[in-house]
């Protein structure tokens, strides 16, 4: 018999995940897979899961969480042998990843849709020893966007990130920074750096609309200028997916990346905080298997 292993968060979202568990456990079963289920309690429990998963040698690991816990698991399984098939259920408040792999936003149709589903091979990107699967953002920014509260993301979702990022880029000091790529060094002042993954960035699907799920490339924005009037602009870019086109934004793709800066920048990882500069960041191609909604 195959097996299955399903990881849910029960604090996720608007904390539904236990409502929509049973369900899927049932979908699973009927699919013929015998279904061992771990329910996380705390950081990290998720990525401890999804290494047992590989050790077990599971067929097929399922995830019930937000972001966060779709991120743990990603960091679970990435540097392990016997990788499972992987995909999830996004019950978190952006779901970025659920938006750029085509993953229904609704938990119980994206269980339904695991009837019907094709196997993809989807990038993931390693920064020192993280991995991520969407995006990381470096600047002064990332760091207050983490710090959103957890009461305002369940109530605004999207734009609660919107709100903390707009406020902290009016705020924010452009500082000098190389970044070193495939076809060579960038030099000069910017008050944050995107490295996106996919094309859904804060809940927007069409910030990075060059992205494919596994193009093997890193798609590069740095934003060079701070002020209103620039950031007004740009906003407007954001919403249309023509940020790459301002003149305040240099953009590139390339297959690694070197970021080093003349101050002490964190960065943001898939949306929690993560290392401060200087920062490797390298695409890992094709990295994950995983099983998603055929597109009828
Ligand atoms: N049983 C639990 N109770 C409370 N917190 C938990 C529990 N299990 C895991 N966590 C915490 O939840 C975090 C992940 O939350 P997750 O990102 O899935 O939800 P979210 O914050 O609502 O979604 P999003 O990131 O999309 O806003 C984990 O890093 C872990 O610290």
């Amino acid at each position: 018999m195959k097996k299955a292993m399903l990881i849910y968060n029960p604090s996720s979202g608007r904390e539904e995940a236990s409502q929509f568990k049973d369900r899927a456990i049932e979908v699973l079963t009927n699919l013929g897979y015998e279904v061992m289920e771990k329910e996380t309690q705390k950081q990290d429990d998720a990525t401890h899961f999804a290494k047992l998963a590989c050790e077990r040698k599971m067929d097929f690991l399922l995830a019930m969480g937000g972001d966060g816990t779709i991120s743990e698991v990603v960091n679970g399984l990435a540097e392990q042998e016997n990788r499972p098939l992987f995909s999830f259920v996004p019950l978190g408040t952006v779901n970025d990843f659920a938006r750029a792999l085509g993953i229904p936003l609704e938990p119980d149709i994206a269980i339904e849709a695991l009837k019907m589903t094709n196997t993809e091979q989807v990038d993931v990107g390693r920064i020192g020893d993280k991995y991520f699967v969407n995006v990381v953002a470096i600047g002064d920014i990332a760091s207050k966007v983490a710090d959103t509260p957890v009461e305002q993301k369940t109530r605004y979702g999207s734009m609660a990130y919107l709100v903390a990022g707009a406020k902290a880029l009016l705020s924010n000091e452009e500082v000098e920074m190389t970044i070193e790529h495939d076809q060579g060094t960038w030099k000069g002042t910017s008050i944050l750096v995107l490295v996106a993954l996919t094309n859904s960035v804060g809940g927007f699907e069409d910030l990075v609309n060059s992205a494919k799920i596994n193009d093997g490339k890193l798609h590069v924005f740095i934003i060079k200028q701070a002020g209103f009037t620039s950031i007004a602009r740009m906003g407007a870019k954001v919403m249309l997916g023509t940020l790459g086109e301002d003149e305040g934004v240099e953009t590139f793709k390339t297959e690694r990346l070197h970021i080093d800066s003349n101050r002490t920048l964190f960065c943001n990882v898939d949306g929690d905080q993560g290392d401060c500069t200087p920062l490797n960041i390298q695409v890992l191609p094709k990295h994950l298997n995983m099983l998603l909604p055929k597109k009828i």
